[in-house]
């Protein structure tokens, strides 16, 4: 590997390929993958940590996910993620400090209500339950008398029917705090997050349902409780899991809605992830808002647990500042003078920009970045079409590899993770497929260019579809902590050098793991590694 300023490095993630047991439940070791094989046999390869301290995350355990994973390549270095500077921000108190947090409870100090709007689980991909309930004992603490909480139910980030479980436990902080005179907190609305609310590819639909539901408590599914509806549509459909949940709002016993939002209200996102946050915030917030007929829009204070638009500065108000990655890769690269593409899916876009880039979304010098976006398919699920875009984003990258203009391109294939959160192991068998495929047409044009790439992914999913209950077995529909693959397929290979492995005696930072991607990337292209970067894996003898 000498200078390839001139030839291109990519960086191709192949978003949620982990390496499983091989077993039953292994989509990816059922998947006819000859390309991936070709390239683990023939050249450089390791396996990667992609959960819990290696990316940055509060718990031994913690998924890692498309945010943390993208940020942490791109920063070239283990930051704490959000929810572990939230988790330490609530632990000093200075979480409650926040000017935000301060202007919120004084809105509603005077008796109107305090909304609550976010992902109901402990997934702590998108939003964290504790979250909701140190906001929920707070505002009690402070004599709000009034809060309703909308919640979005999971079921893709955790196991695939554990609502209740979640509800139950906010249904208890509830009893309790309404045992005490003049206090009234509740659920006021609720749906599974690929039906209303949490959507990241503009289908404006879903966030109108979902701003009907929670602002004006219009919908035609009332129920009387949170487990009411939840059961009433178990009933009909044993098997649906809690991310299809439709769309209802919680009434009184005169089918009045509990939760409307009204004048002089106050709503709280309680995610901190901005991929799905962020269109319901554009729909609270924009002045020039046309997603869609927002209706009479009361007059709220809204607040985000963090910042989901780095470039807007939305919202407005942000408990928490951003995670910030003062030197990205992307952005180091540049001052190289060394040109370079983005390139995905719309359901990875935010990751292949503001993720890797450490906040920013637009290039930051467009003669130089071009980030580009094939259109993802809309309103189908991706498990009747498991091919998603994978073919059009390799012919897409063979034609940027063969202009012979870019030093660094950053590919993203959605298939094996957006697949495997459907949970349906024959669909994920051909997204694995799929994938492998197109990897193989990209592998052709940097050999034909003399090109190098490493191939890898940001967290497993595929590999686990399925999970073990006490009964026996159910589809999983979240990702893993297994380890990912990571080859360096590189043209001119002639077996000098090898990746470093994982070793058990490792500690966290030296455990090979995403954070080592960048300084990989540097030795790569011929570029002195920075210091401040995680070494780089490559070893020689
Ligand atoms: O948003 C999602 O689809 C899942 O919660 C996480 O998937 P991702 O981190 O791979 O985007
Ligand atoms: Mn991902
Ligand atoms: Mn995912």
């Amino acid at each position: 590997m000498t200078n390839t300023v001139n030839k291109p490095v990519l960086l191709i993630v192949m978003d949620g390929w982990g390496i499983g047991s091989g077993g039953h439940e292994d989509a990816i070791a059922q998947a006819n993958t000859p390309v991936f094989d070709r390239l683990w046999s023939g050249y450089a390869h390791t396996r990667l940590f992609t959960h819990g301290p290696y990316v940055g995350l509060p718990a031994a355990k913690d998924m890692g996910g498309s945010e943390v994973g993208h940020l942490t390549m791109g920063a070239g270095m283990i930051l704490d993620q959000g929810p572990t500077r939230i988790n330490k921000a609530i632990a000093d108190n200075s979480f409650f400090a926040s000017s935000a947090l301060q202007q919120v409870m004084e809105v509603v100090a005077n008796g109107t209500t305090l909304h609550l709007v976010g992902l109901l689980s402990d997934g702590n991909i998108h939003s964290h339950l504790n979250h909701f309930k140190t906001l929920i004992e707070y505002a009690f603490e402070q004599g709000v008398k009034r809060l309703r909480v909308h919640a979005l139910l999971d079921g893709r980030d955790v196991g695939i029917q554990t609502a209740q479980k979640y509800v139950c436990e906010l249904e208890e902080d509830f009893a309790y705090i309404n045992g005490n005179e003049g206090f009234d907190y509740g659920f006021a609305s609720g749906g599974g997050r690929e039906r209303i609310i949490m959507d990241r590819d503009y289908d404006w639909s879903k966030v109108e349902q979902g701003w009907n539901m929670m602002v004006h408590g219009q919908c035609e599914q009332r129920f009387p409780s949170m487990l009411a509806a939840i059961n009433h549509f178990r009933e009909r459909q044993p098997d649906i899991v809690d991310q299809d949940l439709p769309g209802f709002v919680i009434v009184d016993q005169d089918n009045q809605a509990l939760g409307k939002m009204t004048d002089g209200d106050a709503v709280v996102m309680v995610n901190f992830r901005g991929d799905r946050a962020v269109e319901i915030t554009e729909a609270f917030e924009l002045d020039d808002f046309d997603g869609f007929d927002r209706g009479d829009k009361p007059d709220l204070t809204y607040a985000g647990m963090m910042v989901y638009d780095e470039d807007r500065n939305l919202p407005k108000l942000q408990l928490m500042g951003p995670t910030k990655v003062d030197n990205p890769f992307g952005k180091r690269i540049l001052e190289l003078g060394i040109k370079q593409f983005r390139l995905t899916e719309t359901q990875k876009y935010p990751h292949v920009t503001f993720f890797f880039n450490g906040g920013y979304r637009q290039p930051l010098d467009e003669s130089m970045e071009d980030y580009i976006l094939i259109p993802s398919d809309k309103g189908v699920s991706f498990s009747d079409a498991p091919q998603m875009k994978a073919a059009e984003i390799a012919g897409k990258a063979v034609e940027l590899i063969e202009s012979g203009e870019y030093g660094f391109g950053l590919i993203n294939f959605a298939n094996a993770d957006m697949v495997g959160h459907c949970g349906n192991m024959a669909s994920a068998i051909e997204a694995v497929e799929a994938v492998d495929k197109a990897v193989g047409q990209i592998v052709e044009a940097l050999e034909q260019a003399g090109g190098a790439a490493l191939i890898t992914a940001d967290h497993g999913n595929a590999e686990e579809m399925l999970v073990a209950t006490k009964t026996g077995h159910e589809p999983s529909t979240k990702h893993s902590v297994n380890p990912v693959p990571c080859i360096l397929f590189d043209a001119a290979y002639d077996g000098s050098y090898q990746l470093r492995q994982p070793d058990a005696a490792d500690a966290a930072l030296a455990v090979p793991g995403l954070s080592h991607l960048a300084a990989t990337l540097f030795e790569m292209m011929g570029y002195a590694v920075p210091d401040d970067l995680n070494p780089s894996l490559i070893e020689r003898p």
